[in-house]
C-alpha cells in the first residue's frame, strides 16, 4: 500500500501495518474500555481545560475527517492536570463517525460503540512544536468525547453550518471565535491510558483521556456529518463515513479511572 491510507477494504485499518509496522505495537489505540477492569486512581486530578475562542483559526476537510485548527504559539488554549504533568497546548479537534448510528466511535465501552467520537488534540510544551512532540512518548494528550443520538447540539451546529465550504478533500475555510469548551460534557469524569494516534503514522505518543459522559448529536446532524466527502472535487464522490479504527489489543496496559 502506498501512503494513501484510508478506511476502505484495500487501504483500511487491516492494511495499515504494511506501511506502518507500529500498527502491531505495544501501545496502540483505540481500545475497548471495560469499566469493571479500570482501576480508580485517587491521585488523578480533575482536567484543567482553558480554551480561548480567539485562537480558533480554520476548519478543513483533510480527506480522513474534518478538523478545526487553533493558533498554538502561546498558552492561550491549554490542558493541564488530569493524568498529565506540565502544559499541553490545543492544536486541533476532529471527529470519527459511522455510516449508521450503531458504529462510529473508536474507543468502545464494554463493547458498546457510539455513533461518533470527538478528539481534542493537545501537545506537550516541553517540546518545541506539535511535530516534535508527536514522536515522544509523553508528547500528546487527546481528550476523547463520545457522541450519542439525542437532542440537537447547538455547538455542533456551528461546525455543520461550515460544511458546505469544506465538502471535499483539501478544502478549508476560515473559522473564528469557536469555543471548544462548548463541546465538553457537563461531567469530566474520565478513563486514561497510554496509547497512540489512531490513524497513520500511529505514533505511540498519546496519553488518552476518554470522558465517561457523552454529548448529544441529533440524527439530522449525524446525517450532515455523513454528507462530507473523502473524495476531492472532480473525483468520484465517496461519502466520509466509517472513518474509525477498531479497538486494538490492550497488551497488559492499565486503564485508570478518575471516578469511583
Ligand atoms: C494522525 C493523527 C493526528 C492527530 C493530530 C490526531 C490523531 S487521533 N485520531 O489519534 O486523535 C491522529
Ligand atoms: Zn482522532
Amino acid at each position: 500500500m502506498s501512503h494513501a491510507w484510508g478506511y476502505a477494504a484495500n487501504n483500511g485499518p487491516d492494511k495499515w501495518v504494511d506501511s506502518f509496522p507500529i500498527a502491531n505495537g505495544p501501545r496502540q489505540s483505540p481500545i475497548d474500555i471495560v469499566p469493571g477492569e479500570a482501576s480508580y486512581d485517587a491521585e488523578l486530578k480533575p482536567l484543567a481545560l482553558k480554551y480561548d475562542p480567539s485562537t480558533c483559526l480554520e476548519i478543513l476537510n483533510n480527506g480522513h475527517s474534518f478538523q478545526v485548527t487553533f493558533v498554538d504559539d502561546t498558552d492561550s488554549s491549554t490542558l493541564k492536570d488530569g493524568p498529565i504533568s506540565g502544559t499541553y497546548r490545543l492544536k486541533q479537534f476532529h471527529f470519527h463517525w459511522g455510516a449508521s448510528d450503531d458504529k462510529g466511535s473508536e474507543h468502545t465501552v464494554a463493547g458498546t460503540k457510539y455513533p461518533a467520537e470527538l478528539h481534542l488534540v493537545h501537545w506537550n510544551t516541553k517540546y518545541e512544536s506539535f511535530g516534535k512532540a508527536a514522536s515522544q512518548p509523553d508528547g500528546l494528550a487527546v481528550v476523547g468525547v463520545f457522541l450519542k443520538i439525542g437532542a440537537k447540539n447547538a455547538s455542533l451546529q456551528k461546525l455543520i453550518d461550515a460544511f458546505e465550504s469544506i465538502k471535499t478533500k483539501g478544502r478549508q475555510s476560515s473559522f473564528a471565535n469557536f469555543n471548544p469548551a462548548t463541546l465538553l460534557p457537563g461531567c469530566l469524569d474520565y478513563w486514561t491510558y497510554d496509547g497512540s494516534l489512531t490513524t497513520p503514522p500511529l505514533l505511540e505518543s498519546v496519553t488518552w483521556i476518554v470522558c465517561k459522559e457523552p454529548i448529544s448529536i441529533s440524527s439530522e446532524q449525524m446525517g450532515k456529518f455523513r454528507s462530507l466527502l473523502f473524495s476531492a472535487e472532480g473525483e468520484a464522490e465517496c461519502c466520509m463515513v466509517d472513518n474509525y479504527r477498531p479497538p486494538q489489543p490492550l497488551k497488559g496496559r492499565p486503564v485508570r479511572a478518575s471516578f469511583k
